[in-house]
């Protein structure tokens, strides 16, 4: 098979150094890179390497282009092209992929070809078609998990080593973890474009990014927010999760505090873990890594094989109508803020307080999400953090 690359970045030298490493197994050996799209300044880099995307769109022999530009253009347009032109897509690009997949399937149906997007979810993890295997026979009724590998490498460093947020988002960033612009990391975006795809899948629905999306993320942690979880014997972790519950469904991003020891305290640097429920198979997780080089380029190829192996997605229509409902969503939330307004915003709630910290008892998602807004308003550098385990 040939096989266009777009991007020769982290990812996309992950896959070429697979596909064209020292030693292919039987099916990589069949799978051929022809071409990489570049910008012009790095064309004369390599034979391979081509800046005109026309090129590769009218050749024929090109069955499969593999997107890892990131961002929403050109990615959009070129991926919309390719398929237009009867070739099967494969991306690791979640943002464009959380925007615009139906509009990808869709294409993709129509033009006889195939459209992947494994590694957009979970980096190196089998979860999309994991998903999709326990969608055969089960209704999968809620997805949760560590959805973004920056962002646990940094809670983990600090948490290990009592490193400085700034130094341990350097060294993600170094290691090829973070995205272009890493404020999608640790703002939840990240994990917000893998949630969509997740639930999009796994209720059969379309759940678009934005902000009426309830997300909050680890851009105000500090080292003493740490210390103090540690001294309850916690660990916080960033989250996301979603129930569905009859035609409603909860979404939420959040730092979340387990139990030292517990599963999702101890998933550690770039890992991420991915669950499901279902039915009959209950629940199941997946733990891999969730960002870096080679992992990444690992599911990509893995899409690859099964375009060449004609191994088929399960068929979605995206149709389903659900609302979003959060206000089931209940748990106790810890707050570190010198805000004023706080006490008046929790007025409704039972809180306790331990030194600067409070715990906002047994509050809604929806709530405490609203509340903090405002909170961050007032005060830039709170923080907040839900104990896992709560109401809902
Ligand atoms: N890194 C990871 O661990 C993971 C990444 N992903 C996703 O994979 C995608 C790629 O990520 P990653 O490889 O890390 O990103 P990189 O920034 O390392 O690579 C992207 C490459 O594409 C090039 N590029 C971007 N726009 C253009 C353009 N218009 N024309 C030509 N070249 C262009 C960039 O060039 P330049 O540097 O000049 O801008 C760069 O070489 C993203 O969508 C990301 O979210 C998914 C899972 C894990
Ligand atoms: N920046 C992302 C890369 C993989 O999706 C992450 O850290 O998880």
């Amino acid at each position: 098979m040939n096989i266009a690359i777009l991007g020769l970045g982290t990812v996309g030298t992950g896959i070429t150094k697979i596909i064209e490493g020292a030693n292919p197994t039987a099916m990589t050996a069949d799978l051929h890179i022809s071409h990489i799209f570049v910008r012009p300044d790095r064309v004369d880099q390599g034979d391979k390497l081509v800046s005109d995307y026309n090129v590769i769109l009218n050749d024929q022999s090109v069955e499969t282009v593999v997107e890892v530009l990131g961002g929403i253009e050109p990615a959009h347009t070129m991926i919309t092209q390719a398929l237009k032109h009867h070739k099967n897509v494969v991306t690791a690009n979640k943002a464009v992929v959380a925007c615009y997949i139906e509009e990808f399937k869709q294409l993709a149906r129509e033009n006889n070809v195939q459209f992947r997007f494994e590694a957009s979810v979970g980096g190196g993890i089998p979860w999309i078609v994991n998903l999709e295997r326990g969608l055969r026979i089960d209704a999968v009724d809620s997805v949760h998990g560590i959805f973004n590998g920056t962002s646990n490498f940094i809670l983990d460093r600090m948490t290990k080593t009592g490193e400085s947020f700034e130094s341990v988002l350097k060294q993600a960033q170094d290691l090829g973890y973070a995205e272009a612009d890493p404020s999608a990391d640790i703002d939840g975006y990240d994990i917000e474009n893998k949630l969509c795809i997740s639930v999009d899948v796994a209720y059969d629905t379309l759940v678009h990014p934005g902000e009426y999306l309830p997300k909050f993320g680890i851009r105000t942690v500090q080292a003493k927010d740490i210390e103090y979880f540690k001294q309850l014997g916690l660990v916080v972790k960033l989250m996301g999760r979603s129930k569905l519950n009859g035609d409603h469904f909860s979404y939420v991003i959040e730092p979340v505090l387990y139990k030292a020891g517990e599963f999702e305290a101890s998933i550690s640097d770039n890992f991420n873990c991915a669950s499901f429920h279902g039915a009959s198979v209950g629940d199941l997780g997946f733990i891999g890594q969730g960002a870096g080089m080679m992992p990444t380029g690992q599911a990509v190829v893995q899409d690859i094989l099964d375009i060449n192996g004609q191994v088929k997605h399960l068929k979605r229509t995206l149709d389903t109508k659900l609302k979003l409902e959060n206000r089931f969503d209940k748990g106790n939330y810890i707050v570190r803020t010198t805000s004023t307004q706080f006490d008046s915003l929790t007025s409704d709630w039972q809180v306790t307080s331990d030194g600067e910290y409070r715990t906002v008892v047994d509050i809604d998602a929806q709530s405490m999400h609203s509340i903090m807004k405002k909170v961050l308003a007032d005060d830039s550098e709170a923080f907040m953090a839900r104990v896992a385990g709560g109401v809902e």
